[in-house]
C-alpha cells in the first residue's frame, strides 16, 4: 500500500537554513554552467553538430548550456525505437511503472534545491516560483503513479451465467510530448510521465528555450530504473521536428502544451490520416488564456488587490493562468485600481531572480520582450497607463509591471494573450455585466470572483465559463490533485492535468467477453 497523496509543501525562504540552502545550490549550478547535453535515443547519448544555445533570460551573456538538436533523421530513429520499445513496455505491470515514478519523485525531493536553483537560471524564475515548479513536478509523479495503480484495479462490468466479461484500459502507443518553457519542469515532467506511466512510449520535445531541465529529468528517471527507449529526449526545432513527429503515421497521440497558434496547427495536422496510418490520432492540447478576475461591489478590496497583483505579476505574468484582465464593479473600481497601482509600484520589485528580493524576474527571450512591449504601445492608445510601461533589454529581458485603466472589453489588449506583466482594468455597472465581459474572449482557462455575495458566487459557478474558477483568491497556482487544471474553448481540450481522469486520455478501454 502506498501512503495517500499529499502535495509537496513549498519551501519557506524566510527560514535562514532554507535561504542558505538555495543560495548554495545556485552557486553550485553556476559552477556547472556551459556544459553540453546530448540527445537520448534508446538510452544512447547522441551528440549533434547543430546545438541549441540556452541562455539565462536575466543575463543574456550567461550561457546555461548547449543542447544537441535533433533533425528529422534522428526523430525518425527515435520514433522507430519508441515503436519497438512499445511492443514490450505496454505489457509491463502498472506497479513496475508506478514504482519508477515514486523513486524519481523521491530523488527530486532529496535534491530539491538543486533543481529549483537550475530553474532560477534556465527559466528566469524567482525563488518562490521556481520552488513551486519543482514541487509541482514531484506532485505530478506522485499523483499519476497512484492514479495508475487505481486504474489497474479495473472497472466492474456485468457478466451473465453464460459469459464472463471484463473491461480494462490499455495504453495507446507512441506519444509525442511537446512542452512549453514557462513551467519548464512541472509541465514537461507531468505530461511526459503521465504518458509513460500509462504504458506508452514517448518522444519528448521540450521547448527550445528550456531543454536542459528535461535532460536532468531524464537522468533522474534513468536512475530510478526507467528502461532505455521508453522516453526519448529529442529537443529540436518545433517546425522541423515537431511537424515531422505530429505527421508521422506511427504517432498514436500528441500531448501538447503551449500557444494557441501552435496548438491549433497541431490539432489540424493530427486530424489528417497519412498513408500507412492505422488509427485516428488522439490529441491532448492545452493552450493559452486571457484570464479575468471579477471584483464585486460587496467584497474585500485588500484581498482583491493582493490576489490581482500576484496573479498578474507572479513570474512576470508568464502563466497561462495569469490575470490579465480585471472587471470591477463601478462602485469599487477607483479604490481597487488605486490599491493595485500602489501595490504594483511599491511591492512588485523586478530584477535578477537569483536575488530573493526580486518579486519578478525577466521575460523569457527577445521575441517575448518585443511582443510584450508592442502590446504595451497598443495599450497606451487603448487605455490609460497607470504604472510601468517600460522595458530594458540591455542585460536581460526586463519589463516593468504594467497597469492600464479604463479599457474597452473588446480592445486588443483585453482580447489577445500577451503573456507578460501587463494588466488591464475594465468597469461594469452590475454583476451580470461583469460576467458578460469576463466571458467575451475566445479563451476559457482560469478566472476568479472576489465577492461576499453568496448568490453571485452561485451565479458565477454556473455562468463564468472557464475550466478553473476560483472564489475569493487569485486565479493562478493550481495544485496537483486539488485543482485539476485545464481550460475550455481556445484554451484547450480541458484534459485537466493533475485531475482524476487525466491518465485516461492516454489510454483506451478494452472489453473482453468469454463464453462459458
Ligand atoms: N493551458 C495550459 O495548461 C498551459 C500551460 C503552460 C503554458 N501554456 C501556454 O503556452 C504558451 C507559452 O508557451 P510557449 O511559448 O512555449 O508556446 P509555443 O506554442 O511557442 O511552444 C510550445 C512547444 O511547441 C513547440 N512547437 C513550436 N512549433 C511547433 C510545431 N509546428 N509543431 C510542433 N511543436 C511545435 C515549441 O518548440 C515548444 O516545445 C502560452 O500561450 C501559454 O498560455 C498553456
Ligand atoms: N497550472 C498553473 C499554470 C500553468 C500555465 O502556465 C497555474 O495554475 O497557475
Amino acid at each position: 500500500m502506498v501512503v495517500p497523496y499529499k502535495h509537496e509543501p513549498f519551501t519557506d525562504f524566510s527560514i535562514e537554513e532554507n535561504r542558505r540552502a538555495l543560495e548554495s545550490a545556485i552557486k553550485q549550478v553556476e559552477a556547472e554552467l556551459g556544459k553540453t547535453y546530448p540527445l537520448i535515443i534508446g538510452g544512447e547519448r547522441i551528440m549533434t553538430d547543430d546545438k541549441i544555445e540556452v541562455v539565462n533570460p536575466a543575463d543574456k551573456k550567461e550561457v546555461i548550456g548547449y543542447v544537441a538538436k535533433a533533425n528529422q533523421d534522428l526523430a525518425e530513429k527515435a520514433h522507430r525505437i519508441a515503436d519497438e520499445t512499445f511492443s514490450w513496455w505496454r505489457k509491463t505491470k502498472a506497479s513496475f511503472r508506478a514504482d519508477i515514478l515514486f523513486r524519481a519523485a523521491a530523488i527530486v525531493r532529496r535534491r530539491k534545491h538543486e533543481f529549483t536553483a537550475h530553474l532560477v537560471k534556465e527559466g528566469g524564475k524567482p525563488w518562490k516560483e521556481a520552488d513551486a515548479d519543482t514541487a509541482e513536478a514531484i506532485d505530478f509523479m506522485e499523483f499519476y503513479a497512484r492514479q495508475m495503480l487505481d486504474i489497474d484495479k479495473g472497472v466492474e462490468i456485468n457478466s451473465r451465467p453464460i459469459e464472463n466479461n471484463r473491461f480494462h484500459y490499455i495504453p495507446l502507443g507512441v506519444g509525442v510530448v511537446i512542452s512549453p518553457w514557462n513551467f519548464l519542469f512541472a509541465i514537461m515532467c507531468g505530461t511526459t510521465t503521465a504518458a509513460m506511466v500509462s504504458g506508452n512510449t514517448v518522444l519528448l520535445k521540450p521547448a527550445s528555450s528550456t531543454p536542459i531541465i528535461a535532460y536532468k529529468m531524464m537522468e533522474v528517471l534513468e536512475e530510478a530504473g526507467l528502461p532505455a527507449g521508453v522516453i526519448n529526449y529529442i529537443p529540436g526545432s518545433g517546425k522541423e521536428v515537431g511537424d515531422y513527429l505530429v505527421d508521422h503515421p506511427r504517432t498514436r497521440f500528441i500531448s501538447f502544451t503551449g500557444s494557441r497558434e501552435v496548438g491549433t496547427r497541431i490539432f489540424e495536422r493530427a486530424a489528417k490520416v497519412h498513408e500507412g496510418q492505422k488509427w485516428l490520432k488522439r490529441t491532448i492540447i492545452e493552450m493559452g488564456g486571457k484570464d479575468t478576475i471579477i471584483v464585486d461591489k460587496d467584497s474585500d478590496l485588500e484581498l482583491a488587490a493582493d490576489a490581482i497583483t500576484y496573479s498578474a505579476f507572479g513570474f512576470s505574468g508568464q502563466k497561462c493562468s495569469a490575470c490579465s484582465r480585471v472587471v470591477a464593479h463601478e462602485a469599487v473600481y477607483d479604490e481597487l485600481l488605486d490599491r493595485v497601482v500602489q501595490k504594483t509600484k511599491n511591492e512588485v520589485s523586478h530584477g535578477n531572480p537569483a536575488d530573493n528580493r526580486s518579486y519578478m524576474g525577466p521575460v523569457i527571450d527577445q521575441g517575448a520582450y518585443d511582443k510584450i512591449l508592442n502590446y504595451i504601445e497598443i495599450g497606451k492608445k487603448e487605455g490609460k497607463l497607470m504604472a510601468g510601461g517600460k522595458g530594458d533589454d540591455s542585460k536581460g529581458w526586463f519589463i516593468e509591471p504594467t497597469v492600464f485603466a479604463d479599457l474597452d472589453p473588446d480592445s486588443t489588449i483585453m482580447q489577445e494573450e500577451i503573456f507578460g506583466p501587463v494588466l488591464g482594468f475594465m468597469k461594469a455597472s452590475s454583476f451580470d455585466e461583469a460576467l458578460e465581459i469576463a466571458n467575451n474572449t475566445d479563451y476559457g482557462l482560469t478566472g476568479a470572483v472576489i465577492t461576499n455575495n453568496r448568490q453571485h458566487i452561485e451565479k458565477a459557478r454556473e455562468d463564468f465559463h472557464v475550466g478553473n474558477l476560483y472564489f475569493n483568491r487569485g486565479c493562478t497556482a493550481a495544485i496537483v490533485g486539488y485543482h485539476p487544471f485545464g481550460g475550455f474553448n481556445m484554451s484547450g481540450t480541458d484534459s485537466k492535468a493533475g485531475g482524476p481522469d487525466y491518465l485516461y486520455h492516454h489510454m483506451q478501454g478494452k472489453t473482453t467477453s468469454e463464453m462459458l
